[in-house]
């Protein structure tokens, strides 16, 4: 097999050609497919009567958007997600993804004081059932800054599975775990165009043999871009 990877930079351009040519998707529309096909992941893999208790790491930028997203849905299934989000992105779409969970009680920890990040994060992964690491996607550049850099040692030492988004957090985006302190997820879902798919971050790291979780997914979820 062929394969051609992405580049970071290419992957961005992607985004940005999906929402900038004619027909083309809203932000929000490639958020809620993407959140929606991370809750039907995570619920694929991990049945609600075994794991109810979802923790939702967000991150700043829209990948933290797609765990907003992802956390709605997944208490609309039944589960029990908490939202973990301790730098809120400014965007107003992330305002808006978060005052909707806020309006459906999912709970968010509390996070405005020094070191209640860490402290709230690390008292939540000992009542959660499974993490999922909405945290970095492509645009994360390292190395990972304070409070995420102590969240992904604690998230790690969890015991818990993780099911990550787009790349596992931590990760740089074209090579791995350089840091040392990216997660090693049980799942992986790889949101992207068709035919680009096993170009990005899972080809080059799943299918490169360097990185093997227990379950990986591709959501093609915009069917006609070529
Ligand atoms: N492919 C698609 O069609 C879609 C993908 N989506 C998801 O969006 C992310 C990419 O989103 P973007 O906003 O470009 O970036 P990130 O979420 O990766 O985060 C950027 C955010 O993080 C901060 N940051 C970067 N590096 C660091 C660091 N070392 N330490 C601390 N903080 C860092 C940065 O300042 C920004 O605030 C993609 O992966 C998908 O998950 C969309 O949903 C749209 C559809």
């Amino acid at each position: 097999m062929s394969i051609r990877y992405l580049t970071a930079k290419l992957a961005q351009q992607i985004d940005e050609e999906l929402m900038s040519t004619a027909g083309a998707f809203s932000l929000d529309q490639l958020m809620e497919l993407a959140g929606l096909a991370c809750a039907q992941t995570l619920a694929t893999v991990y049945n609600k009567e075994k794991y109810p208790r979802v923790l939702v790491c967000c991150g700043p930028g829209n990948q933290g958007g797609d765990g907003l997203v992802a956390a709605r849905h997944l208490g609309l299934f039944g589960y029990k997600p908490t939202i973990w989000i301790p730098k809120p992105g400014s965007k107003d779409i992330y305002k808006r993804l978060h005052a909707q969970c806020e309006n459906m009680h999912i709970p968010t920890l509390p996070t405005n004081e020094p070191n209640l990040a860490e402290n709230t994060l690390s008292t939540a992964l000992a009542s959660s059932d499974v993490v999922l690491d909405a945290i970095f996607g492509f645009s994360f550049k390292p190395p990972v800054r304070a409070p995420f850099d102590a969240a992904l040692r604690l998230i790690s030492h969890a015991g818990i599975p993780i099911v990550s988004v787009d790349i596992p957090s931590g990760w740089d985006v074209e090579h791995g775990d350089a840091g040392g302190i990216g997660l090693n997820p049980d799942a992986l879902v790889s949101l992207t165009a068709p035919k680009e798919g096993v170009r990005g971050f899972i080809g080059r790291h799943f299918l490169g043999g360097r990185f093997v979780p227990k379950w990986a997914f591709i959501f093609y979820f915009i069917e006609n871009f070529a």
